[in-house]
């Protein structure tokens, strides 16, 4: 589909999502005309949130209340905000903000909706963690704290998506009512993202990683970096990417009801990306050393197979294949990685 730009405030958000997502604004700018805005203001708007809320140099007296009210500002058209540090990744966003108002104000008022709905609750469920100070002490406790963590920051943005592909008659319409499925294309994303980012988290102070899981290969999550520590951590990722398996039977149920196939390859290729990375952290002492990422190559592959949904059910195939032969005999998981992998197979 040929993008037609028709005002220089459209100009400026399309050229604010080539600054803020490298390989992702590619894909959303072959979407389908019906949802390219909607989906690229969306896209922007939570990469707007994410700046409040990662920007540690914000006072949380300011940063609480700028969250929760963040929906009210889409309803304004001139707000913007040059409160980020300076050294703030995508501060642009925010400083320009002014200039997704206006074409968000373009939108059909039903994608405005589900944009400005998802932002209240997102902000929202952002604000509660910066106050909960068992949160900010010791991280994520527990499993179910772990997917609620990944709701309010991943699950949300699947429900939106899902809100805007069906307003469009682009998703079957039971996507709706059977709402996890798109919780389990954000939650699948997230979780591999917390598990690849163990250092680059703890560097920062911080990590995702449930003690409910990480609790039973350790005492102290720090320890993993050390060599004595390997076996135990690798265990803990083979945990943690069971965890993750567990979502991937309702990832491949949503793609087979995504009709539009720009909206198709949209949701498709991010989901390739994080099995395969999943594959890669999966038993990969280099997890504790520095952030692994899939080759280039790997991507355009992965991006070429991704196309129908029998390329995706082959790439999926191919990783739990992998998964499952990399699983060590010693691994404690190993028979519910297998059990896991061999069920999915089936499904596959
Ligand atoms: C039905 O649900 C989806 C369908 C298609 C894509 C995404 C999802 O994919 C990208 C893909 C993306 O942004 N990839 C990056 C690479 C990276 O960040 O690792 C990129 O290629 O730049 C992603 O990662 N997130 C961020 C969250 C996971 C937090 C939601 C994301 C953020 C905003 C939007 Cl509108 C969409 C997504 C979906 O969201 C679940």
């Amino acid at each position: 589909y040929p993008l037609e730009i028709t005002s220089e405030s459209e100009r400026n958000c399309y050229a604010l999502l080539k600054k803020t997502s490298r390989s992702f604004a590619a894909v959303i700018m072959e979407l389908n005309p019906e949802l390219r805005n909607a989906i690229m203001l969306f896209y922007l708007v939570l990469r707007a949130l994410d700046t409040v809320e990662d920007d540690m140099t914000i006072d949380p007296e300011t940063k609480v209340p700028l969250l929760r009210t963040f929906d009210s500002k889409l309803l304004t058209k001139d707000w913007t905000f040059d409160g980020n540090g300076p050294n703030e990744k995508d501060r642009i966003v925010l400083v320009q903000f002014d200039q997704i108002l206006i074409e968000y104000h373009k939108l059909k008022p039903q994608y405005q909706d589900v944009i400005k709905d998802i932002t209240h609750k997102m902000g929202n469920g952002m604000a509660d963690y910066i106050n909960d100070k068992e949160f900010n002490l010791n991280g994520v406790a527990t499993i179910k704290d772990y997917d609620l963590y990944c709701h309010y920051v991943a699950g949300l943005v699947g429900e939106g998506l899902t809100k805007l592909s069906v307003a469009a008659e682009f998703g079957a319409p039971s996507l709706i009512k059977d709402m996890y499925l798109s919780e389990s294309m954000g939650l699948f994303l997230q979780k591999t993202n917390i598990i690849r980012d163990y250092k680059e988290d703890l560097d920062d102070g911080r990590s995702f990683w449930p003690k409910e899981i990480w609790g039973k290969y350790t005492p102290e999550l720090v320890n993993f970096s050390k060599p004595e520590n390997l076996k135990d951590g690798l265990d803990c990722i083979s945990d943690l990417v069971l965890n993750a398996l567990g979502h991937v039977r309702d990832v491949l149920v949503y793609l087979s009801l995504i009709y539009d196939n720009s909206t198709f390859n949209f949701c498709a290729i991010p989901q390739v990306m994080a099995i395969a990375t999943l594959a890669e952290v999966f038993n990969n002492p280099l997890v504790f050393k520095k952030n692994v990422k899939i080759r280039k190559g790997t991507t355009c592959k992965l991006i070429l197979n991704s196309r129908t949904y029998e390329g995706v059910l082959a790439i999926f195939s191919q990783y739990l294949r992998v998964i499952h032969h990399k699983c060590p005999v010693s691994d404690p998981n190993y028979l519910k990685i297998g059990i896991k992998c061999g069920e999915l197979e089936q499904f596959i």
